[in-house]
């Protein structure tokens, strides 16, 4: 998704079954024109609660609303919302609580390339050895 929104993010995630996060990320540098413009804005965020952000149609008048749990911009990097999204989750699947986390949006949005970093990162044996260090099996 194009454009960019003010960096902001609900201080803790929520205890909802189902948390919902936005990622706009960058331009690509064969998308970058002047006449992209930003399709995302933030109009509301309350500390550790939701967010809510507008998509405004470029070409339309489309103005549409959306309250998420959180809001990662091109500035935030993975480890933020890996750390947000995705590590609260763990320590859940070792006390037999299913969790799942996808990623959708459109062909070309950036699903592939943020799971990938995710898969990425170097570190991710010693996250889940941190979160899994108080179980017995
Ligand atoms: N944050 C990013 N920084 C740099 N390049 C990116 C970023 N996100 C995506 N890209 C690039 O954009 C292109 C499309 O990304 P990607 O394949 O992840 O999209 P996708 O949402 O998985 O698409 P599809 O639904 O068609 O599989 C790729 O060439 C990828 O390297």
């Amino acid at each position: 998704m194009a454009g960019a929104a003010t960096p902001s993010r609900s201080a803790a995630p929520s205890s909802r079954p189902v948390r919902v996060v936005l990622r706009v990320r960058l331009f690509l540098p064969s998308e970058a024109t002047s006449a992209a413009v930003l399709c995302v804005s933030l109009l509301n965020s309350h500390l550790g609660g939701e967010v809510t952000v507008q998509f405004m149609g470029q070409h339309t008048s489309r103005g549409e609303h959306y309250k998420l749990d959180a809001l990662f911009s091109q500035e935030d990097n993975i480890n933020q919302i890996f750390d947000w999204g995705v590590s609260t989750v763990i320590p859940g699947i070792f006390e037999g609580v299913n969790a799942t986390v996808f990623a959708y949006g459109a062909t070309g949005s950036g699903k592939t390339y943020m799971m990938q970093e995710v898969q990425e990162r170097g570190d991710k044996i010693a996250l889940l050895a941190d979160k899994t260090e108080n179980l017995r099996f």
